[in-house]
């Protein structure tokens, strides 16, 4: 967990997002349509050509590693390539987490690049989904960034493709851990829940500036 401050303000957040979001709604949909085409192979192999095509294009101009996790002066994070999250992610699906006192809440639309079992979830895609949300519900009620230390998942009943919700609850917290408590539910009820326990890092790279904007953040 990387953190590094990027001094910018919302609208050009806005105006980021404006252009990216769009490029990677475009690769999921082109990811779905690899999945299910049904096309001829020569289609298929123009594709490619045309993907690389695009892909040589991209990378005229790259981040070292992975996108990181920045911040702005407020706090606003903006972990773009995050795996669950990541709005500059096409296999992200994304979950869009939303916060209140002590609990967290997301859903998700998960289609075919999720699928594990045949028309059912994969059960590491849930896993994903349940860890980021387990990870900012401890991390939004503490205020400080939280890893996961150990997340216990138990898969009740398979989870069907579609729409899937979340939600995880803090249940206590003991000096630099917090318990959280979570359930995955998909349209007929809870397929899956865990138990999370989650570890503020004494140190992390970043560490001082998220200290600096937690003090600014009223
Ligand atoms: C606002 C911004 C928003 C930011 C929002 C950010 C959200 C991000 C969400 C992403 C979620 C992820 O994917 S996180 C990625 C997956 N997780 C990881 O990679 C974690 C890898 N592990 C580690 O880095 C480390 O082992 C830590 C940080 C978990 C613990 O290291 P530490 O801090 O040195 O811990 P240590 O002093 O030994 O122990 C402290 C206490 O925790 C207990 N403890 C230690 N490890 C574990 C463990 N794995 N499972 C259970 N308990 C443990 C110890 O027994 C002790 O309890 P006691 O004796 O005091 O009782």
């Amino acid at each position: 967990m990387e953190f590094r401050l990027e001094d910018i303000d919302p609208d050009e957040i806005e105006r980021r997002l404006a252009v990216v979001e769009p490029l990677t709604d475009s690769v999921r949909g082109l990811i779905d349509a690899v999945i299910r085409s049904e096309v001829d192979d020569a289609v298929l192999d123009r594709a490619r050509a045309r993907i690389d095509e695009i892909t040589a294009e991209l990378r005229v101009h790259q981040k070292p590693g992975g996108y990181g996790t920045p911040f702005t002066r407020d706090l606003r994070g903006m972990p773009w390539g995050n795996a669950a999250t990541g709005l500059r992610n096409p296999i992200a699906p994304p979950l869009r987490p939303e916060h209140g006192a002590g609990v967290s809440t997301g859903s998700v639309h998960l289609g075919a690049a999720y699928e594990g079992p045949g028309g059912l979830v994969h059960g590491g895609v849930l896993a994903l989904l349940m860890d980021q949300l387990v990870g900012e519900c401890a991390s939004t009620i503490v205020n400080m960034p939280h890893f996961t230390g150990t997340l216990t998942v138990r898969y009740l009943r398979p989870t069907k493709l579609g729409r899937v919700d979340l939600r995880a609850e803090v249940t206590g917290t003991q000096d630099r851990k917090t318990f959280v408590h979570v359930e995955v539910r998909d349209r007929e009820g809870v397929t899956a829940d865990g138990e999370a326990i989650m570890i503020r890092p004494k140190d992390f790279p970043g560490r001082d500036e998220v200290l600096a904007a937690i003090a600014r953040t009223p």
